[in-house]
């Protein structure tokens, strides 16, 4: 007789899990249980023991590490400072997001050009560095309240001071990085990637920033976007003193470490020289451009003393442009004032209102005053050289190279001295290329301007604004002929005193 069945598969209750409606039924049962199990802590547990035992439970799971992974902690804030390795991470991060990465945060700020883009440490961000493993995850601390926005604060900041916030706003709330990787590797993470992650922020930034302005005003500087659009490709300049300015600043940054073993300050000073509108402010928006620098316009007609100069010039940031504007006007208002005051029977064309000036003019500068001269700032040049920072690239500009205080001129003062000057064939033809569209050598008529341009100084400044004016290529160079050919070609210049 053969025993019964006691195969438990082939009892009726598995036949009948099996069947679709059974697991309906089960999943409906589990889903009730929990909805009443949650109920249930909802109605018995408190709002802050649940959010505590919640985010104890995260921390557990978020902090775990198998026994050989190193953890590395980066706090947003170091002693009451910005962590600027959070920072680096915070930048740097986004470049190692993948296309699968499902969740971002992302945003723009008002003045700022660029799409910011952060990860929401939702997921963590893994990273490969020289055949090491690593994990990367934001921890952002929830347990502060959001800001409130104190309406009253907003409608009278003044009255209440800053910040707009009844609490403190969330980017100052301490969020943090973890960075973990196997034990082995630590040193490696220490001495390379950690100085890689600097770097690539240093870069990104470089990259990034929108360039500044700043001029000055009050003894201190204001800044604003520069949004100027000269740039190299813009500019009508020789195609080989293009070369010859960008190889040198070139040259210029791959050198700094030369710089620091010879003892000399990381810096480079150019003397721009030419005409009005040859381009030489049109040159500086380009280095700028080139660099990613910003610019600092320095009036020298509002510094009374040496010590205002210097401390001006000390409130300007690394990787910046110095520049000082017609040096020969400014040698001249200052001489000028002060001659004016002490010799007035030299100056007898002075109305007696400018010569009141010039005397005010002298009397309201400090006890320094007497000491400030152009010719004193240039042989103070070297000091101030040092004693403003490193990255700094001092221009001046001159539409008279000869009445530049021999100083400035003197070898070795300024490291370049570059001619802007009338516009030339091979100058014109990007000019042509960026107004008109022509490609280089293409159109009839480009030679003919070639030949006048030859024997006539015209600025770049005055072609460009008459190719501005005509949308047709054909037109545009005939009425450009036709005003070459009208010039004084027996003067041979553009008149642009
Ligand atoms: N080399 C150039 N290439 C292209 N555009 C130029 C060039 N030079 C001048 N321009 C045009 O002329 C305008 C005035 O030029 P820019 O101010 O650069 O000349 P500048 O030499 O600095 O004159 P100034 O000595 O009067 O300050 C520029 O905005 C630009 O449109």
């Amino acid at each position: 007789m053969r025993s019964p069945s006691i195969n438990p598969f082939s009892s009726s209750l598995f036949t009948n899990i099996g069947s679709p409606s059974s697991w309906f039924t089960i999943y409906a049962s589990i889903s009730s249980f929990i909805m009443i199990l949650r109920t249930i802590i909802n109605d018995l547990i408190p709002l802050n023991i649940r959010t505590y035992i919640i985010s104890k439970l995260q921390s557990f799971f978020i902090n775990y590490q198998p026994n050989n992974q190193v953890s590395l902690q980066v706090d947003q804030y170091w002693d009451g400072t910005t962590n600027n390795l959070f920072q680096a991470a915070k930048e740097y991060l986004p470049t190692k997001i993948s296309k699968t990465y499902k969740s971002l945060k992302v945003g723009k700020l008002l003045n700022e050009n660029n799409i910011l883009v952060a990860f929401d440490g939702k997921q963590p961000v893994m990273d490969e560095f020289e055949g090491i493993n690593l994990k990367w995850m934001l921890i952002e601390k929830t347990n502060n309240p959001t800001p409130l926005r104190n309406p009253n604060v907003e409608q009278y900041p003044e009255m209440f001071g800053h910040p707009m916030y009844t609490s403190k706003p969330k980017e100052l709330e301490g969020n943090r990085f973890v960075l973990s990787f196997d034990e082995k590797h630590r040193d490696k993470v220490m001495e390379k990637y950690i100085p890689h992650v600097l770097s690539t922020y240093e870069t990104i930034k470089a990259e990034n920033r929108t360039l500044k302005i700043h001029s000055c005003r009050d003894g201190g500087w204001r800044s604003s976007n520069f949004d100027h659009p000269a740039s190299f490709d813009s500019l009508a300049l020789d195609p080989d003193l293009r070369k010859t300015i960008t190889d040198d600043l070139d040259r210029f940054f791959r050198r700094k470490k030369i710089y620091n073993k010879v003892g000399k300050p990381w810096k480079r000073g150019y003397l721009l020289y030419g005409p009005p509108g040859t381009g030489k402010s049109s040159l500086i928006v380009a280095i700028a451009k080139y660099l990613k620098f910003d610019v600092f316009d320095l009036d020298l007609s509002t510094m009374f003393s040496n010590s205002a100069l210097t401390t001006i010039l000390r409130r300007t940031s690394n990787r910046s442009i110095i520049v000082i504007e017609d040096i020969d006007c400014n040698k001249e208002v200052l001489d000028r004032s002060k001659s004016a005051y002490m010799y007035p029977d030299m100056y007898p064309d002075m109305d007696s209102g400018a010569y009141m000036g010039a005397k005010v003019a002298m009397a309201g500068r400090s006890a320094n005053a007497e000491k400030f001269t152009l010719s004193g700032l240039l042989n103070y040049m070297d000091g101030l050289w040092a004693s403003c920072g490193e990255e700094r690239i001092f221009i001046f500009t001159t539409n008279h190279k000869d009445r530049v205080d021999p100083a400035l001129l003197r070898p070795g003062r300024m490291d370049m001295h570059i001619e802007l000057s009338f516009l030339k064939a091979k100058a014109f033809r990007i000019l042509a290329s960026n107004y008109l569209d022509i490609e280089e050598h293409h159109h009839p008529l480009l030679e003919q301007v070639d030949e006048l341009l030859e024997k006539i100084d015209v600025t770049p400044a005055l072609v460009a604004e008459h190719l501005l004016r005509g949308e047709d290529a054909d037109v545009a160079l005939k009425t450009l002929i036709k005003l070459l050919q009208g010039m004084d070609i027996s003067k041979g210049n553009e008149d642009y005193s």
